[in-house]
């Protein structure tokens, strides 16, 4: 069986990496990718799923994060969504402790509305240690009432392509370089047999992954599946990304701050600092938005504002005949909650799961797609409801509020606002810790309380809001900074990359 990926950004270098360690004889993989063309090269904050994918293949966490100048994160801060000056952190791992039958999110809502419980993040073990900008990996230190910290990492994308091209090669994984000019068909059945280099040189293959990034020069182009279009949804369609210096105290979250028309991440690494702004071209010009993206860096920039242009949205078909679309070719919704790099991660542990043999079925594409648009469509309304549920001022803020939701999310904010309930759909990505983080952190407030809630003597919820709250504050006061952290286990060696003049 030939497995051919077309592609070497994250997406193309991670399937191979995976396909290089998990298939063995009987299998062949060869990566196709152009240096001429190059890779979208932004992509650096994730969530704590990828430490799977590493763990999966063996990789050892120190070495990476040496490998690719990363730091730790814990946690997202949205800054200024709700309303103007308002910040929240959607942090990872759990918040609070249920009660029995009862879950925390209604102990807080009950609390919150008796004025006895303090802000969220009060309640989150990772929340406490971001704002305290400290770190701590593996079992809690003082007591086994304290939960772990779930992390993630920012990383440099460019390093980690470089670090996951190394492990593939290890592993048996062929690379060519060449630009993909054309492609050879089966005339009955339509499939791929071989991509037609601009050299002329003709690489065969069972089966075609799509890394072609927005291009989508297989899926799109070679097999043509449709784009289902979201820009209603979300209309922000432009991105500025900008390095600027490294910061000394570098925070262990990434942070995302609202702005006129649209929002700026800060991805802080350990030899630079990554920014970006994402932004509605309907709402804001170039100017203003490169303006205002770099009068809101913490350091000097490292380079000029590079432009990006996205479409949000989905493949109609990420599997069409033989070839499957990983990465930016299968979609792409905005990073504010740090999502792709984890849809390739997901898309590339389905494809293992469902192992296409040389014969494929439409049942086994169908299953697939049906996945893949689940999974794309729960993300979808998870990052709606950040730009739906805010009070600011500005003409394309109120827009959003305006505009007509998604069923399932109107659904699903609706049954929020009535008593306070969070179901998880299947097992969608987000759970309902993150959906409640989102809906109480942009002013959400049920209009009732949990029956179960009620029954609560006040006393009894008052310290046992304390109790749980100073539990975490002691113990995220014996960890290091995140700056030590990183000295004990994992300093990068330095890279200096000078300042644009
Ligand atoms: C503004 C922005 C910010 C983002 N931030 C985050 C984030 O913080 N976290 C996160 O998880 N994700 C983020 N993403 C998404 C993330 O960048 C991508 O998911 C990830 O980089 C994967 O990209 P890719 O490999 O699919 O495409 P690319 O990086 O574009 O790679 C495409 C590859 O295909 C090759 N190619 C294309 N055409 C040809 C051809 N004709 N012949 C040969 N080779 C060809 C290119 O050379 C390249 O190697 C962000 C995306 C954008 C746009």
């Amino acid at each position: 069986m030939r497995i051919v990926v077309a592609g070497g950004g994250t997406a193309g270098w991670m399937a191979a990496a995976a396909f290089g360690h998990f298939l063995d004889a009987g299998f062949t993989v060869t990566l196709v990718e152009s240096e001429e063309i190059g890779t979208v090269g932004v992509g650096e904050a994730t969530i704590p799923q990828i430490r799977m994918f590493n763990q999966a293949l063996g990789i050892d966490e120190d070495a990476f994060i040496r490998a690719t100048q990363a730091t730790f994160k814990l946690a997202i801060e949205f800054v200024g969504w709700g309303a103007p000056g308002e910040r929240y952190m959607h942090a990872f791992g759990d918040v609070g402790r249920d009660v029995g039958l009862c879950a925390f999110h209604h102990i807080w809502s009950r609390g919150h509305r008796l004025g006895l419980a303090g802000p969220l993040g009060n309640y989150a073990i990772n929340d406490i240690a971001a704002h305290a900008g400290r770190m701590h990996r593996g079992s809690p230190l003082t007591s086994r009432n304290v939960p772990e910290m779930p992390h993630a990492f920012h990383f440099d994308a460019g390093l980690y392509a470089a670090f996951l091209r190394e492990f593939a090669e290890g592993r048996g994984v062929i690379r060519r370089e060449g630009k993909i000019a054309d492609v050879r068909k089966e005339p009955l059945s339509g499939d791929i047999t071989a991509l037609v280099l601009a050299s002329g040189e003709e690489i065969a293959g069972d089966l075609f992954i799509d890394c072609t990034g927005f291009r989508g020069l297989l899926i799109g182009g070679a097999m043509g599946s449709g784009y289902v279009d979201w820009t209603n949804w979300l209309p922000c369609d432009r991105a500025l990304a900008v390095p600027s210096g490294r910061v000394e105290d570098f925070t262990p979250y990434t942070r995302a701050t609202a702005h006129t028309a649209g929002w700026q991440w800060r991805i802080p690494l350990q030899h630079r600092t990554g920014n970006g702004r994402v932004y509605c071209s309907a709402f804001t010009s170039d100017e203003e938005a490169a303006e205002s993206l770099l009068a809101h860096l913490d350091a000097p920039a490292l380079a000029d504002p590079r432009p990006i242009r996205f479409t949000t949205g989905r493949r109609v078909e990420a599997w069409r005949g033989n070839v499957i679309a990983v990465g930016l070719s299968s979609g792409f919704l905005e990073p504010l909650e740090s999502t792709s790099i984890h849809l390739i991660q997901s898309a590339i542990s389905r494809i293992l799961k469902f192992m296409p043999g040389k014969e494929q079925t439409q049942a086994e594409r169908d299953a697939y797609n049906h996945q893949f648009t689940f999974e794309m469509e729960r993300i979808r309304d998870f990052i709606v409801l950040h730009y739906h549920v805010n009070q600011r001022p500005e003409p394309f803020w109120q827009a959003m509020r305006e505009m007509a939701l998604p069923d399932s999310l109107a659904e699903r904010i609706e049954l929020f606002r009535a008593n306070g309930h969070i179901f998880r759909h299947g097992d969608e990505l987000f759970s309902e810790v993150g959906w409640f983080q989102v809906m109480a952190g942009q002013g959400i407030v049920p209009k009732r309380s949990h029956a179960l809630a009620e029954t609560i003597d006040e006393a009894d919820l008052k310290s046992y809001l304390e109790t749980l709250n100073g539990l975490y504050r002691r113990e995220v006061e014996r960890y290091p900074s995140h700056a030590e952290f990183i000295v004990q286990h994992c300093a990068a060696p330095p890279i200096n990359l000078g300042v644009a003049a």
